[in-house]
């Protein structure tokens, strides 16, 4: 798919089936995260890819944050969180990794991390796959981040759900340029 059509036309995609991407739409997937610009070549940024069993196991972890909070949730409730993950064949976790610079603060490093994740959204869109970046209380979580072994100068930028669109996409948003660029100076 033509790059420019990519971006004029990717809609996140959240109702999402099997199969997983392949190991050729992996490739590109990854291959496009890495070309995220990154200030100082840092490469400030992890990816865990949770697929299968670990998609359960993930769940288990999200049903162990909830009851966390609130130790007596209902059981449709505490069903909820261990379902999130299985909304999808596959997720890539992407987890910034702030590291010392005199000239890269972390939220640099946070909005390079971030841009991998829009490239993948993008790569996704123009492999026919479906994709939706999330995050949501889940990722700030001290026990989903000990769960998943994010450090203390790490981050969890997303939860990106990628598989197969299930169903028709969603009709583009109408958005005006004017309405968001403007001239200065
Ligand atoms: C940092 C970040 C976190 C997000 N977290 C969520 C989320 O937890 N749940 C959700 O429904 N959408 C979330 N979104 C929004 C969707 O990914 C999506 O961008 C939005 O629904 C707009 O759809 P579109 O991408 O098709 O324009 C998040 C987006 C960003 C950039």
């Amino acid at each position: 798919m033509d790059a420019l059509k990519a971006l004029h036309e990717r809609v996140s995609v959240p109702r999402l089936t099997g199969p997983a991407p392949t190991q050729a739409q992996r490739e590109a997937l990854f291959r496009a995260a890495l070309r995220a610009p990154d200030h100082a070549y840092l490469r400030p940024w992890r990816f865990l890819v949770v697929e299968g069993d670990g998609l359960e196991r993930l769940g288990e972890l999200f049903g162990r944050a909830a009851l966390s909070d609130c130790a007596d949730i209902t059981t449709e409730t505490l069903a909820r969180y261990q379902g999130l993950p299985l909304r999808a064949p596959m997720m890539v976790i992407a987890i910034s990794c702030h590291q010392a610079h005199p000239k890269v603060p972390e939220i640099e490093q946070d909005l390079a991390c971030g841009v991998a994740v829009g490239n993948m959204l993008l790569a996704a869109h123009a492999l026919g796959l479906g994709a939706v970046w999330r995050t949501g209380e889940l990722a700030y979580h001290p026990v989903v981040r000990e769960g998943l072994g994010v450090a203390d100068n790490e981050r969890i930028i997303a939860f990106l759900y990628l598989g197969q669109p299930l169903g028709a996409r969603k009709a583009l948003p109408e958005l005006t340029v004017e309405d968001y660029f403007q001239t200065w100076g």
